[in-house]
């Protein structure tokens, strides 16, 4: 694969370059566009694209619906009608799209309510004939999106920067905008629209206020009419201060009257030059960022004032409720504490945004009580994209599996069956709103992602940002046929590589519910001895880990810091009771002895000391396993994966060095058979200087 090929995106899922290898009986002979107003270019051309390229023939477009056709219309032509149930058209709002093979005209129908429903339709139709075998009674479908709102958000900051970001770069390019455009943008809209991502929020929550300045806004501008032909709304993160900072306002109090209008005015130039416009994405009083509590307000009052300005518009408000303090004895129930008592304050065209868990985007963590207890207020789950914790660009880590055990937990919010997607895509609580986002791993690297499977990340987000409950593993394939290869009997061997993959980073970075400890900083590397003079103590491991001659845990149940209580019955009981609690949460949740039996009869210390070999391992068998791809896979694809399983191998290795020798100074047990001596020793370990510009 050559570079520009990369840049150009030609090694993303979407480029349709190679086809399944099942026989296809209903290749398309032609192609109709049904189409009195030009609404349905774009789609047409990208299926025209699509099919020319995986077929490697030129399909003819023709007027006239005839056997072997495409057949692309809006739902409102006189045709469409007859063949499908008006009832189940009006169903599909905006977004939602129907396939079906129309036996009376021998030919395939794809139709919605807008351009862009058909869009997505063309896209699905593109990807159901790279990665399964279709036939007449198969196509006939039905998508909705069940999330409204499926959304991106860039941690990317104005000087191009991005934080948390391994892809190197922002793509956008302040410093060319308004003038230049870079292609990429349209790559990136057509990427998303392909997984039905239809928002994106361009800069950093951390946010600068500048963004809002006219400056800004037209290079904005710019970026939304680039990505709006592919249906993505552009958002941006504010900066609460920002009536004072740019405005010169004295402060920002969200009661005051010329506090409300800096905001109103701003909001209206924002929709003069960008009419469909999403809205603002907030962290208020969050790791030092400015907000309505500065003033004695709430959250409540904050987000309430901001949505009243982008009603008249239709935007909406997205709360972040990532806050937590450091004076608080377990940082894990604050955005609780701090935003249940606001149920039934907030504006419909609010959503409080939440982290998938109650920390900060672990490896692993239980769910955040926080979804289902807010009932009045609709909540939107925030997941992570890019792999702060997770090893960044250097680890394959495929997460799917992590989005899918996140979104099918289940709250008991409203009875068993209360799962997350369940109480944030509308099923139980229905508000005229809801949304999902994925903090972006995108950046100007060749491949993108800063690592080739890194996109299956992006991409698995998309689609579950569609269907919550669809399957991950499925999804998993669909990336590998459409991106690496079809060869069936390579396909399977890579699905499997990346469905352990997350389960073994958990076991060599943090098994049995331990988190955060990763250096304090970096979040990179193993150091669960950091001790920082002067910085915040729920930064550092040892705030997490707790680790003592009597055993390691946290203690949050009810004789401990009580977070359990958070939780809905039965959870509350089975995460408080150590006999019930499951292993994968142990240690989130419980201080366990060195000698607790576990359940297969180890002692916990021995257990925890064969996980982190269990985790080197998975790794161990990936390496060999993408060993043997090499004639199957693009040659710089498979060198550049297969240099990254290396750097992760001894990482690994790294990772579980660094814990069990010093989780052993307070244990004193040996390593149990089975454990690898480790190659290290701890106090060269600690003597590690991490390198964070060698990571981006
Ligand atoms: C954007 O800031 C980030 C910060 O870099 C990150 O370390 C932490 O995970 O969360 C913050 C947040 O989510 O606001």
């Amino acid at each position: 694969m050559s570079l520009q090929a990369q840049i150009d995106g030609s090694n993303l899922w979407f480029a349709q370059s190679q086809l399944h290898s099942h026989n296809h009986s209903l290749q398309p002979k032609s192609l109709v566009v049904t189409d009195m107003d030009g609404k349905l270019t774009l789609a047409s051309n990208e299926l025209l694209n699509g099919l020319n390229q995986l077929f490697q023939t030129s399909i003819k477009q023709k007027s006239r619906v005839s056997k072997g056709s495409v057949w692309l219309s809006l739902t409102n032509n006189s045709e469409v009608i007859q063949f499908i149930d008006p009832q189940e058209l009006k169903a599909l709002g905006e977004d939602g799209f129907i396939i079906k093979y129309i036996d009376e005209k021998k030919s395939v129908l794809i139709t919605g309510n807008n351009q862009k429903a058909v869009l997505y339709g063309v896209f699905h139709y593109l990807r159901l004939l790279q990665t399964v075998a279709i036939d007449k009674d198969s196509l006939n479908i039905t998508e909705i999106p069940k999330y409204k709102v499926r959304i991106l958000n860039h941690w990317d900051n104005l000087d191009g920067s991005v934080e948390r970001g391994y892809a190197g770069r922002s793509i956008w390019k302040w410093d060319e905008l308004p003038t230049k455009v870079s292609p990429r943008y349209k790559k990136y809209a057509r990427a998303n629209a392909s997984i039905g991502i239809n928002g994106t929020v361009l800069n950093n929550v951390n946010a600068n206020p500048h963004i809002l300045t006219t400056e800004y806004l037209k290079k904005v501008m710019v970026i939304a009419s680039e990505l709006r032909p592919y249906g993505i709304q552009v958002y941006l993160s504010v900066n609460f201060a920002s009536p004072a900072v740019l405005g010169g306002l004295d402060d920002a109090n969200p009661k005051k009257e010329e506090v409300k209008d800096w905001w109103k005015n701003k909001v209206k130039e924002i929709y003069e030059l960008i009419p469909d416009f999403g809205g603002f994405l907030v962290k208020a009083n969050s790791e030092g960022q400015p907000g309505p509590m500065d003033y004695g307000c709430t959250h409540a009052d904050g987000a309430n004032m901001l949505a009243d300005a982008l009603k008249p518009y239709g935007g909406i408000v997205m709360w972040r409720a990532f806050v937590y303090n450091p004076k608080g004895w377990d940082r894990a129930k604050q955005a609780y504490e701090e935003f249940l008592p606001l149920d039934e304050q907030f504006r419909d065209n609010v959503m409080i945004q939440v982290k998938n868990g109650p920390v900060d985007f672990q490896p692993r963590e239980p769910l955040s009580p926080m979804f289902g207890a807010m009932k009045e207020t609709q909540v939107m789950p925030e997941l992570q994209i890019t792999q702060e914790y997770l090893g960044f660009s250097d680890h394959l880590v495929y997460l799917g599996t992590l989005y899918q055990e996140f979104l099918q937990s289940d709250t008991y919010a409203k009875g068993k069956g209360s799962t997350v997607a369940k109480v944030t895509d509308g099923s139980i609580y229905n508000h005229p709103v809801s949304g999902i986002a994925g903090v972006a791993n995108i950046g100007e690297d060749n491949n993108w992602c800063g690592h080739h499977f890194a996109q299956a990340n992006w991409y698995v987000f998309g689609r579950l940002a569609w269907n919550p409950d669809a399957d991950v593993k499925t999804i998993a394939e669909e990336w590998v046929r459409q991106t690496l290869t079809q060869k069936d009997k390579v396909v399977s061997s890579i699905v499997e590589v990346m469905m352990n993959s997350r389960e073994a980073t958990v076991n060599y970075m943090t098994p049995l519910g331990l988190h955060h400890l990763m250096g304090w900083d970096h979040h990179y590397g193993p150091e669960p001895w950091c001790v920082v003079e002067g910085a915040r103590p729920d930064w550092l491991p040892t705030y997490y880990h707790k680790a003592d001659s009597i055993g390691i845990g946290f203690d949050r149940s009810s004789t401990g810091s009580n977070a359990v209580k958070q939780y809905f019955e039965p959870l509350r009981s089975e995460f408080d009771n150590i006999a019930t609690c499951p292993e994968e949460y142990l240690l989130w949740f419980h201080h366990v002895p060195w000698n607790h039996k576990m359940e297969n009869g180890q002692t916990l210390w021995n257990q925890l000391c064969l996980k982190y070999q269990e985790g080197v391992d998975e790794v161990k068998k990936s390496q060999e396993v993408w060993s043997k791809m090499k004639t199957y896979i693009d040659e710089q694809q498979f060198k550049e994966v297969q240099e990254k399983i290396a750097i992760q191998l001894k990482e690994a290795i790294w990772w579980k060095d660094a814990c069990i020798l010093y989780f052993q100074t307070f244990s004193k047990q040996p390593f149990p058979e089975g454990v690898e001596e480790p190659v290290h020793k701890l106090e060269e370990l600690k003597k590690l200087k991490f390198d964070l510009k060698h990571h981006n």
